[in-house]
């Protein structure tokens, strides 16, 4: 809780000036005024996180969180549990749809067993399991609320590491089969939303299935009535321990003033309880792309995001975090190599 408490005491606000001295040489620059678009609003968006108008953002990494859930016996996705640990390690061995993406953005990909249902032999997987899968969160609480907060402070611990070894872009990811249903009951719970108007097929669930997927959400909600305002209640009532982790990502880039990138639909579930934890740290957020997963659209509106893209992914992993990094040093790129006006 110490650890939690002190991250979130060092969440501020934008450097009001930095932004106007960014914002002022970005007009100053050989193009019409505005010209490139939301490439500047993120170019001020970076000077105001980093209080920085120059920052550099050459050294990434997209962070992954791998876990399991309690509420995949209820038959809510359609992969053996098993493929979250099958997985897990080929991200170590740089096999994964987001080590393919990070490659061409020349970012590292870290990856964490937060709480896989089995033990992972690879080294290069960071060993911080809480335990081997949440509990089934239709039948009660997913994790008692210090477990919740362990999944917040493993998030931040890993996060810090990375930054003191030099990071100055951070993406978040992740890997956990069943992990959109826990996510939907978030964005329903926090957004007072029926599950059933957001229940989306995950990794590929036949559509046959969604009404009995959106009953499960709706049933985990009714037993464990999670508050909408205490998002570490919400977490620990129907979330997971990598939505956790990604919450602690969030919180400690935050705290550090390291621009943090949300992914797709669970990744903005975890933002969405970052935020619901403390408001402050939406302004150090930089939103990727539109999930194609339904629901997706509603729940970044409801962190109050605008992606920059729409490719249509629905993989997760931090793939979108990946692309998107290519935008975010673009951006810094044009401050810096452009002429000025004569
Ligand atoms: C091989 C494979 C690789 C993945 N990588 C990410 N996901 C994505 O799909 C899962 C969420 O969907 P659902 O809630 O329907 O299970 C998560 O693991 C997410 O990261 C994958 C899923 C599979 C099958
Ligand atoms: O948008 C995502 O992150 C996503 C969507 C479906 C399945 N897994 C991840």
């Amino acid at each position: 809780m110490k650890l939690l408490n002190e991250t979130l005491k060092k969440i501020s606000t934008l450097d009001a000036e930095a932004m106007k001295k960014a914002s002022l040489h970005i007009d100053s620059l050989f193009k019409p005024l505005k010209s490139l678009g939301r490439l500047e609003d993120l170019a001020i968006q970076l000077a105001g996180i980093t209080k920085n108008p120059f920052p550099s953002v050459d050294n990434k990494a997209i962070i992954v969180m791998s876990a399991d859930h309690g509420v995949y016996e209820e038959g809510i996705a359609p992969d053996p549990q098993s493929i979250t640990a099958i997985q897990t390690p080929n991200f170590a061995k740089g096999l994964t749809g987001v080590c393919a993406l990070a490659k061409q953005a020349r970012a590292d990909v870290v990856i964490v067993d937060i709480g896989i249902a089995k033990d992972i032999q690879d080294h290069r997987v960071i060993n911080r399991k809480i335990r081997y899968g949440t509990s089934n969160m239709a039948k009660g609480p997913a994790m008692t609320r210090e477990e919740a907060i362990k999944s917040l402070e493993i998030g931040i611990e890993v996060t810090l590491d990375q930054i003191k070894n030099g990071k100055k872009l951070i993406g978040t990811g992740e890997m956990g089969i069943g992990n959109t249903t826990p996510s939907t009951a978030i964005f329903s719970v926090i957004g007072g939303i029926d599950p059933e108007e957001i229940v989306g097929v995950g990794a590929g669930l036949p559509t046959e299935k969604l009404k009995h997927k959106a009953a499960v959400i709706r049933k985990a909600i009714e037993v464990n009535q999670p508050d909408p305002k205490d998002g570490i209640d919400v977490l620990s009532k129907i979330g997971g321990f990598e939505i956790g982790g990604m919450v602690g990502t969030m919180l400690g880039a935050a705290a550090e003033r390291i621009p943090v990138v949300v992914d797709g639909f669970i990744s903005t579930a975890a933002a969405l309880i970052a935020i619901t934890i403390e408001p402050k740290v939406k302004d150090f957020l930089i939103p990727s792309h539109y999930t194609a997963e339904r629901g997706g659209k509603v729940a970044i509106e409801l962190v109050g995001l605008k992606p920059m893209f729409d490719m249509e992914l629905r993989l997760g992993e931090g793939t979108g975090a990946a692309l998107a990094f290519n935008f975010i040093e673009a951006a810094t790129f044009m401050v810096k190599e452009m002429g000025k006006r004569p």
